[in-house]
């Protein structure tokens, strides 16, 4: 069966998606997920996308981490996925209905409220999510938030100077994390305004990690350090995030088309 795909990103955080909602697909599962991603045998991604009918909202967004993982919020892929849908929709997710837009060359999305309480990050056990009493190497003193999905921020003078690379996957994979977390770096470089280098469960150091970015923005309001419209500059380019009076996030940025084509499912099955 020759199974069509549209290849895009959002500030270089790229997708393979794939669209069952009409017709239906084979079931995805992890090993052709992780197949699919592989950048020198597949077609290659951070995230594969699946879009499928759903019974609630306009229809479901699936979500595979390059390393096969199913996993529930992807913020820049929600941004290209309204591109490709083209208007306004309130769409299933594993982490929750979020209402996403085309907007200013790109989108805009209500991500939902963030959870601040230890078991829903979740934690291997209670402490004080706005300033958490750990730290690994250098790394100290993080926030932890979920948008959907687990992330935790470090609060550093300068992104630049920290070993992500190194750091990361001990952190990621760390036992106080049940279930995995996506690991973050921010530092205030002006009013309102942080940048951000993120480690993403299953896909590793990428240029941009939507949920990242709405994650950090609103651990550094809850620490008072910003207001609550906040721009992050990642690797990959800027998103602007607001945390509005009734507590959903809206992140606004960019998303891109790269290419289309089509690719034999038995070769990844
Ligand atoms: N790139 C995404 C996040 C994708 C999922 C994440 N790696 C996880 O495992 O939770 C984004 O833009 O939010």
């Amino acid at each position: 069966m020759r199974v069509p795909f549209v290849k895009m990103h959002g500030l270089g955080n790229d997708f393979i998606v794939l669209d069952a909602r009409k017709d239906s697909l084979p079931a995805m599962t992890g090993a052709a997920a992780r197949a699919l991603a592989d950048r020198r045998t597949g077609i290659g991604c951070d995230q594969l996308v699946l879009l499928e009918p759903s019974e609630t909202e306009a229809f479901r967004m699936r979500i595979f981490n390059a390393d096969g993982s199913e996993v529930e919020a992807c913020g820049n892929a929600a941004r290209a996925v309204a591109l490709l849908h083209g208007e306004r929709a309130r769409i299933e997710t594993g982490g929750g209905p979020i209402t996403l837009e085309p907007a200013q060359g790109g989108a805009r999305v209500e991500m939902g409220t963030p959870r601040f309480d230890w078991e829903s990050i979740p934690l291997a056990f209670a402490m004080d999510t706005a300033n958490m009493p750990v730290g690994w190497a250098e790394l100290e003193n993080p926030a932890a938030v979920n948008v959907g999905n687990p992330h935790v921020i470090f609060f550093v003078e300068d992104t630049e100077l920290v070993d992500l690379a190194a750091l990361g996957p001990l952190i990621e994979r760390d036992a106080l994390f049940p279930k995995g977390v996506n690991v973050n770096v921010a530092s205030l470089v002006g009013p309102d305004h942080l940048r951000l280098k993120v480690w993403e469960r299953g896909a590793g150091l990428t240029r941009a990690c939507g949920t990242g970015a709405c994650a950090s923005a609103v651990a550094a309001m809850r620490r008072g350090m910003t207001g609550r419209t906040v721009t992050v500059t990642l690797p990959g380019g800027d998103l602007v995030i607001e945390w509005r009076a009734d507590e959903t996030m809206v992140m606004t940025g960019p998303a891109c088309e790269a290419f289309r084509g089509s690719f034999e499912w038995d070769d990844y099955a």
